[in-house]
Formats: C-alpha cells, sequence, structure tokens
C-alpha cells in the first residue's frame, strides 16, 4: 500500500496519446468518460485535482479525415488545433455527468519556465482550486513545436507537478510500468520502485507507440523533475489509474528524493534556459561550492551571453563544469563594467553580490 498516494491532497494525472486512443489512432471516447469518472471521485473526495492530457492530434485525425497520425509538424499543429476544441469539449461533457466543471489552460513548456507567466499559471490554477474546478492542461501545441517532436507533456506534467506542489503524479501511459528494456525486448522485467534515479540502468532507447512521441526516456526526465521538487510519481498503465490513486502497488513507484525547496529555486534548476554563464575562478567555485558564499564580481574571469538583471545563469568552475544556476543582479553590460573593478575600490565599496546565495541552486543542493 503506498499511503503517500492514496492520502495526496493534491494530485496531477497525465494521461498520454497512446493511452486515449483505439487501436485505429483516433481518440477513443470511453477511455475519457472512465477518466473523468474516476477523476471526479477523486476531486468529490476533497483532492485538488490537475489533469494534464494530450490526445488533442489524436482528436484531430478523423475531422480532417486523415487516418494516421501526420508526420510533419505543421500537419501535426493543424491536426492539435483542431482536436484540442474537441477533446476538451468530450471532457467537459464527461465531467459534467459527475457535476463537475473543468477549465482548458494550453501552456507552452516557455510559459511554465518564465517567472511572470509561471507566477500568472500559478494564481489562475489556485483560483480555479477554489472555485471547485479542475483544471486540463495540454500544451499549446501551434507554437510547442519541440513539444510535439519531443512530447515534452511528460515534462510539462512534473512542471505543473511542483508548481502546485503535488503530492502525488501520475504518469498514465499504454504500458504497465518502466521496464529494464522496450517491453517486447526478451528478458526486459518490470521495475516496481526506484529510489534513485541516478544509479537507474535501464534501456529506453526504443520509442513507444504509434501515436506517443516521447517514450520512457521523457517519463524518466519528468519522474526525476518531481522527485527532486518531494512529489512521489507512478508510472503505470491507463486502465490501472483506479488501483494507482487507490494506492495499490501497480506500475512503477518513484520515491520522492528531496524536500520540498522554494518554487522559483526548483524552477531555476529544472527549467530555467539560462540567458547567460559566468565562468568563475577555482577560489569562488570552492566558496560557493563549501562555504555558502554569494558570488561576487572578483571571483568572475568571463561573462557570456546577454541578460537583464534577474535573468537565470549558469555558473561554470575553471575545470568546464557547471557550479549552479542563479538569479543574477546586474545586467550583463554592468557585469561587464563591475568586473573590472575591486569591491574594495571606491565606488564599488557597496558592491551587491552578482549572484546572492539564497537566489542560486548549486550542483551539490
Ligand atoms: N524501458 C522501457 N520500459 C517501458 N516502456 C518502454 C521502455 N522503452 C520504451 N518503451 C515504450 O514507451 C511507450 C510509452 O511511451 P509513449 O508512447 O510516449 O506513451 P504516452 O503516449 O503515454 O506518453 C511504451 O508503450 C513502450 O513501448
Ligand atoms: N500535445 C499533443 C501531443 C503530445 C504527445 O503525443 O504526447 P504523449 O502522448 O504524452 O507522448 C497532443 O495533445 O496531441
Amino acid at each position: 500500500m503506498r499511503s503517500e498516494i492514496a492520502d495526496a491532497k493534491r494530485v496531477v494525472v497525465k494521461v498520454g496519446s497512446s493511452s486515449l486512443t483505439g487501436p485505429d489512432g483516433h481518440l477513443d471516447h470511453g477511455r475519457v468518460r472512465e477518466l473523468a469518472r474516476l477523476l471526479s471521485a477523486l476531486h468529490g473526495r476533497g483532492a485538488r485535482v490537475v489533469l494534464v492530457t494530450s490526445g488533442a492530434i489524436a482528436a484531430g485525425l478523423l475531422p480532417l479525415g486523415l487516418t494516421r497520425r501526420p508526420r510533419d509538424l505543421e500537419t501535426q499543429q493543424a491536426a492539435a488545433a483542431v482536436g484540442q476544441g474537441l477533446l476538451v469539449r468530450h471532457y467537459a461533457d464527461a465531467f459534467a455527468e459527475h457535476g463537475v466543471t473543468v477549465a482548458q489552460l494550453l501552456l507552452t513548456v516557455e510559459d511554465v519556465l518564465r517567472p511572470r507567466t509561471y507566477r500568472n499559471a500559478l494564481n489562475t490554477i489556485s483560483r480555479l482550486f477554489r472555485l471547485g474546478v479542475v483544471p486540463i492542461v495540454n500544451e499549446n501545441d501551434t507554437v510547442a513545436t519541440h513539444e510535439i517532436r519531443f512530447g515534452d507533456n511528460d515534462k510539462l506534467a512534473a512542471l505543473i507537478a511542483h508548481l502546485v506542489r503535488a503530492d502525488a503524479l501520475l504518469l498514465m501511459s499504454d504500458v504497465d510500468g518502466l521496464y529494464t528494456a522496450h517491453p517486447d525486448t526478451p528478458g526486459a522485467r518490470r521495475i516496481d520502485r526506484v529510489d534513485d534515479l541516478t544509479t537507474l540502468d535501464v534501456d529506453t532507447s526504443r520509442v513507444g507507440s504509434k501515436v506517443g512521441t516521447g517514450g520512457m526516456r521523457t517519463k524518466l526526465q519528468a519522474a526525476d523533475i518531481a522527485t527532486q521538487a518531494g512529489v512521489s510519481v507512478v508510472l503505470g498503465h491507463a486502465d490501472d489509474l483506479e488501483r494507482a490513486l487507490a494506492g495499490d502497488e501497480v506500475g512503477t513507484f518513484f520515491a520522492p528524493v528531496r524536500k520540498r525547496r522554494p518554487r522559483r529555486l526548483l524552477w531555476l534548476a529544472f527549467a530555467a534556459e539560462p540567458r547567460g554563464f559566468l565562468h568563475v575562478d577555482a577560489g569562488a567555485r570552492d566558496a560557493l561550492l563549501h562555504g555558502k558564499a554569494s558570488l561576487l564580481a572578483a571571483g568572475i574571469r568571463e561573462v557570456r551571453g546577454v541578460f537583464s538583471e534577474g535573468e537565470p545563469v549558469e555558473m561554470i568552475g575553471p575545470d568546464g563544469h557547471p557550479v549552479g544556476r542563479g538569479f543574477v543582479a546586474y545586467s550583463s553590460a554592468d557585469l561587464e563594467h563591475e568586473m573590472g573593478h575591486s569591491s574594495s575600490e571606491a565606488g564599488h565599496r557597496h558592491q551587491r553580490p552578482v549572484v546572492h546565495r539564497d537566489h542560486m541552486m548549486l550542483a551539490t543542493d
């Protein structure tokens, strides 16, 4: 019995295209209804639920007279644009049968990466929770080109899980867990529990189903992000969702590995695209890693990239290895100017740290 899942008060459930489609690749309405039934019941028990769902492209195939998922990006995006409205209509009708109102949120990974849009998304979700509404999230496929190529709904679900400080993330797919290699491979075994993703040795090189995108690779990345944010993760077959929610030992369980951290630091560590790189000397690296120090201009040897004050940057050690990430207190132009001066010089005495200790996440954190 997994009490972390059974007792979860905030739950993010992600369903992939492969578990929403029938053998013909089209949307399976029975599956949508079953999902709505289970999540309405969970919602009725007082849990705050977010559904992250793929399936827009699949729902767009039939109206466009397509028999299979298109290969080219533009047609995939067109199919998603046709299908998304239909997908949400099916969900809205199915949830309404249980008296539950749903909301549609279309996000790009970028929206969750930029501080302002991230905060706005959180505010909207929080308000929806208070209104008793179940948010239904999909990637905004019209603009999220990489998502369609790489199947980032897994990552999006993990980012949403730490955005809403979920207790549990359920990644539901067409496979009943993580296997040591593609399940068709002779000798492949299912793994019941993962306590440390860094020592995990599995083959995820073969991508998955005909309709899904990322295969296991993106699910493991999602599990990594979520478990490091203190979220328990179950990866399992969509048919086992009811049992997974009840805490039964189905699928693969990924134990959370860290205590919760401030949202903005998690964002920095797992989601942010650094806008610049600060190459630091050995003294600065050691002070950061072992002395819990802030980064001062004197320890920076080189600045790469163009950034404004407050943007995320990566700090790189003299050996070329990343030391950590932080929110920088100077623009790149101001920093270039500051670097030529020591903090003991007149006019530079009150130099603020370039990256304050409270605003960084180190590789060793
Ligand atoms: N090591 C592995 N363990 C389990 N499944 C794997 C593994 N490697 C590849 N796969 C494939 O990944 C698929 C699930 O990924 P995907 O098709 O992207 O699903 P979804 O649409 O649910 O996101 C499975 O159907 C399976 O064929
Ligand atoms: N966002 C798109 C496709 C994403 C996709 O296929 O993802 P997944 O099934 O989770 O691997 C959609 O709704 O069709």
